[in-house]
């Protein structure tokens, strides 16, 4: 699949539910109207429409929410992904909040995940809570040790925000050094309305990476996941750290992703609502109305986002974060 700016599109981003258990005060409001079950894709259908997207070039695919492992089933879908990889697939992987790691990290590395992210924010139990606006950072805690006894490689996602977690940026490169894991760190997107007001929280990464220079050695890094970070190795540390800076270094001219929602809306562009539906092209058995569905998105795929935090300003993309997962 190439784009129109001849871009190829090889990593899908794929939402199994809109719905969380937690409610980042960055992602979702506090109250939140759920999908019907009926306007969900069934985990076949998930999976029938992976199978024609690895048809159509497809290496790497990341299962996203809402919350991924709130899904009920969801083990079976990823065990049946899981068949995929190296068959066709290079990459089958998983973004979660981490809470229901506890009871699904063996399952996800046995499916064949060798790599998850896990979204952290802070290890300050209040500000956890006050973040997430009811998650318990033990249960997170937890999850995450299981995973890594599990044997998953474990990048921590941190999202940084101005007054409420920017002092915790460097312990947590410290903390990520001595458990082995990599670490990113993001800058608010303005989606959706999350009853908050992003110009007071939103922390250019530029500034953090100033900072950040004054501690440490920070050495680029030819890293590459096919995700939208640019890494660093930590000189004396061992940890990589990945920045998402879509405000203060855009990234969009390397963009090889497309998202799809829960019902089986595919967006062109996370900052855009370019979309096509796909839902019942899929349930009416035809590939060619798939085929044709995916090669209108593509050829209307937006160039980039034009996200900008300003004061008073309404957000770029009315949907929440968690419609597409990120
Ligand atoms: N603007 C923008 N942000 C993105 C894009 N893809 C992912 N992100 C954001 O990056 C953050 C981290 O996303 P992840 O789900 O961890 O996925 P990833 O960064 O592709 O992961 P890796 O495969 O480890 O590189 C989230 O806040 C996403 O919303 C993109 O295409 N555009
Ligand atoms: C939407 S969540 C879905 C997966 C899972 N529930 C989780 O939190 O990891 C995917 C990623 O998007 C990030 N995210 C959510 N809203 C965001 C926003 N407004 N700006 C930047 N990143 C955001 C989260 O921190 C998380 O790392
Ligand atoms: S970022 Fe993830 S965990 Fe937080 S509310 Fe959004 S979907 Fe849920
Ligand atoms: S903002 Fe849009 S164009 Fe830019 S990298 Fe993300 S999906 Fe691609």
């Amino acid at each position: 699949m190439i784009d129109s700016f001849g871009r190829k599109i090889t990593y899908v981003r794929l939402s199994v539910t809109d719905r969380c258990d937690l409610r980042c005060r960055y992602c979702m409001a506090e109250k939140m109207t759920f999908l019907p079950r009926s306007e969900v894709l069934t985990l076949e259908e998930l999976a029938q429409l992976a199978d024609l997207l690895i048809g159509r070039g497809v290496r790497k695919i990341r299962l996203t929410g809402g919350e991924p492992l709130v899904r009920k089933g969801v083990e079976h879908l990823v065990a049946d992904l899981g068949t995929r990889v190296g068959m066709g697939l290079d990459e089958l992987t998983m973004t979660t909040n981490g809470t229901q790691l506890p009871r699904y990290a063996r399952l996800l590395s046995d499916a064949g995940i060798r790599r998850i992210n896990v979204s952290l924010d802070s290890r300050d139990p209040e500000r956890f809570r006050y973040i997430t606006r009811r998650g318990d950072l033990d249960q997170v805690l937890r999850g995450i040790d299981a995973a890594a006894e599990a044997g998953l490689k474990i990048k921590i996602n941190m999202v940084a925000l101005k007054n409420i977690n920017e002092h915790e940026i460097e312990p947590m490169l410290v903390w990520c050094s001595e458990q082995g894991f990599d670490l990113t760190l993001i800058e608010t997107m303005p989606l959706g309305n999350v009853e908050e007001d992003r110009t007071t929280h939103y922390l250019p990464l530029s500034d953090v990476k100033t900072r950040l220079d004054r501690e440490f050695t920070l050495v680029p890094s030819f890293a590459r996941t096919g995700g939208p970070a640019r890494y660093w190795e930590i000189d004396g540390l061992g940890v990589r750290l990945g920045m998402i800076t879509p405000l203060t270094n855009n990234f969009c001219d390397g963009c090889n992703r497309i998202r799809i929602s829960a019902t089986g809306t595919v967006y062109g562009c996370l900052g855009h609502d370019q979309k096509v539906e796909l839902r019942e092209a899929l349930r009416s058995g035809s590939q060619d109305l798939v085929d044709e569905a995916l090669d209108k998105l593509l050829k209307g795929k937006p160039r980039k986002h034009e996200f900008a935090i300003r004061a008073g300003e309404a957000p770029a993309v009315a949907r929440h974060m968690s419609v597409t997962g990120g």
